[in-house]
């Protein structure tokens, strides 16, 4: 069995390639039964979560699971509180084929379903991209926005400054017109695309420091109790999920739902892959997508990672 480091599982992750494997997988669609969760207890620890996310492709050819441990009780230990893996099988033998590192595989292919979502919903001159949030995710989304746009200036916006500092230093080192931002409300102002990779729980981006014509990306979010976005920032988009898991976890969606604030979703990455819904419909449409990550991405990525290391 291939068995792949986070560097080696990061490094056959090229994003050309992962964004065209996600939306050929999105586009004939595969079978993804709701992930499993399940608590952990053990006396004197905080509980434990599993979570294991499993998908098939339905034709014979791949199946694979992500197993998720999340420990909070590891921060007393001066250890990670998350570890992940993807196993990918054999759908017709059912041979474990590979083991990739989860956390590699979910930091490319949550930023490769955002830039994919981009190519239908944002302008296709868009050229400032505002990063808001410098964390995992966060700095994966220059290079992952620029295989689908003209992208060539970055701006970064991070709670702690200095965070943001190290992504713009990366960027500039290779040759990425990067600037770091601590007015958010005026980095909005410049931005053609922005996308949040935060744990915010209150709104970080307001519908009215909005303009025609941008793109929002919201990331962050996956319990109700968390916010990138405000309501006003939904009435004035068109809305826009990875899938309808979306609509249940993230407080962007079923808040703004709840208030009435949200009256339509006007489609997922499996209906603007599979043509049955229009992208940006003018140049001064006001878009939004909101992801909580599918067991979808994580096949197509592990599918796109064997194939690179095939080729080597
Ligand atoms: N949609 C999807 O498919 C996926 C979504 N995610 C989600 O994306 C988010 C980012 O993940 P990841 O990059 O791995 O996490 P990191 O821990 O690497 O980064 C977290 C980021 O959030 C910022 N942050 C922390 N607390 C707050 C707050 N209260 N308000 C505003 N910003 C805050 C941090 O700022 P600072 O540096 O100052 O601490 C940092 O920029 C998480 O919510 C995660 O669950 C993750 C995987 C897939």
């Amino acid at each position: 069995m291939l068995v792949l480091d986070a560097a080696a599982t990061a490094s056959a992750l090229d994003y050309p390639a992962l964004i065209a494997g996600l939306r050929e997988m999105f586009a004939a669609g595969v079978t993804a039964p709701l992930r499993h969760a399940h608590g952990l207890s053990r006396t004197g620890e905080p509980d434990a979560t599993l979570l294991m996310m499993p998908a098939w492709m339905g034709d014979g050819s791949h199946g694979g699971v992500k197993i998720v441990n999340v420990v909070p009780g590891n921060a007393a230990r001066g250890l990670a509180a998350v570890t992940a893996s993807y196993l990918l099988f054999d759908e017709t033998t059912g041979a474990h084929v590979a083991l990739f590192d989860g956390a590699a595989l979910t930091g490319r292919r949550t930023a490769a379903a955002s830039a994919l979502a981009a190519s239908y919903l944002a302008r296709a001159d868009a050229r400032t991209l505002l990063v808001v949030g410098a964390g995992h995710i966060g700095s994966e989304m220059p290079d992952a926005y620029r295989a689908v746009l003209p992208i060539d200036r970055v701006l970064v916006w991070n709670p702690t400054p200095t965070r943001a500092g190290r992504l713009v230093d990366d960027l500039r080192g290779r040759g990425i017109d990067a600037e770091a931002r601590s007015d958010l409300e005026a980095a909005v102002g410049e931005a053609d695309v922005i996308s949040c990779a935060t744990l915010s729980t209150a709104p970080l981006v307001r519908g009215d420091w909005l303009k025609p014509g941008q793109h929002l990306d919201l990331v962050g979010s996956f319990t109700p109790e968390m916010r990138e976005a405000d309501d006003r920032a939904v009435t004035r988009s068109r809305v826009f999920i990875d899938g309808p898991a979306a609509a249940i976890e993230s407080g962007d969606i079923k808040g703004p739902m709840a208030s009435g604030a949200l009256k339509e979703i006007a489609g997922t990455l499996y209906d603007l892959c599979g043509g049955r819904v229009e992208g940006r419909r003018s140049a001064a449409d006001v878009t939004m997508f909101k992801s909580v990550g599918l067991a979808v991405e994580d096949l197509a990525a592990a599918r796109v990672a064997l194939a690179a290391r095939r080729q080597d």
